[in-house]
């Protein structure tokens, strides 16, 4: 399912937040969104899965108005991995990721044999089927993040959002999760600011600034030193992963060039 976003603009508090933005995250691939802090990518996923009405524009699900769909319409077609949403209701894991069957089922209708078929696939594809009698709320950040993802893989949706998905998870686990995201080959929007996964991960991003989208493209013609010192003020050298052939970002802050300091100085 394509995702289109035409000409919109937020307002929040009589202050402009996002400024006639426009992008498509085509079906079945991974779009990134990257840019500094407080320029907007949360507040575009908010529009898109509906917390705030835009002031202006359109966002189509397969040409479609997101606004004409009902609720349930919306949440069987669109997951969301929200950045630090701690969901703590008193529920067991299993629990938790079977709230994503909730707009599949009957209305009243109890959890189905199906239902906690998917549910537990979803745990066993995030890794954590172990831990589906745990409290939620006892888990780790890692562990908790893992559950959030199954939760919205149990939705079955057609298009996911993720709000930064890695945040919380060590390196290997942060290569697993988007590993596993891509494998669905379902549409996925998603928010990242480590440039290296977005490089290995998205098949195209976008560049945010202030509440503008400035650039779009692949990983390869967009993440350039000049792209990078114009978002973060910050040099950076690009070349070629040596084994995967993608774009390979490493930071060259001039506070790094000091060479009196070891790396295992300790004050
Ligand atoms: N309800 C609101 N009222 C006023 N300003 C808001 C409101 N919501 C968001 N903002 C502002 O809009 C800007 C964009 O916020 P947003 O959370 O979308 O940024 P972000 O790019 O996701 O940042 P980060 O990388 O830090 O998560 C920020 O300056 C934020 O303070």
């Amino acid at each position: 399912m394509e995702l289109r976003i035409e000409n919109l603009d937020l307002f929040q508090n009589k202050k402009q937040i996002l400024k006639n933005m426009n992008l498509t995250a085509k079906a079945g691939q991974v779009t990134g969104i990257i840019g500094p802090n407080g320029c907007g990518k949360s507040s575009l996923l908010r529009c898109i899965y509906g917390a705030v009405s835009p002031g202006h524009g359109r966002i189509l699900l397969n040409g479609q108005e997101s606004h004409s769909f009902t609720r349930r319409n919306l949440a069987r077609n669109l997951a969301v991995v929200l950045q630090s949403q701690t969901s703590d209701l008193g529920l067991t894991v299993l629990e938790t990721v079977l709230l994503g069957r909730i707009p599949h089922k009957p209305a009243f209708g109890g959890n189905r044999k199906e239902d906690l078929a998917l549910a537990r696939e979803s745990l066993e594809r995030t890794g954590i089927i172990h831990l589906e009698d745990r409290a939620f709320s006892t888990l780790s950040g890692g562990e908790k993040q893992r559950a959030l993802i199954a939760r919205s893989l149990s939705q079955a949706p057609r298009i996911l959002l993720m709000d930064e998905p890695t945040n919380h998870l060590d390196i290997l686990q942060q290569y697993e999760i988007l590993e596993l995201v891509k494998s669905l080959g379902i549409t996925v929007l998603l928010v990242l600011h480590d440039l290296n996964l977005a490089a290995t991960f998205c098949e195209k991003i976008y560049a945010m600034q202030k509440g503008h989208l400035i650039a779009q493209g692949t990983p390869e013609t967009l993440l350039t030193n000049k792209l990078i010192q114009a978002l973060y003020g910050i040099d950076s050298l690009v070349d070629q992963h040596p084994a995967r052939g993608h774009p390979r970002i490493t930071f060259n802050h001039p506070r790094f060039n000091h060479t009196e300091r070891t790396a295992y100085e300790v004050h």
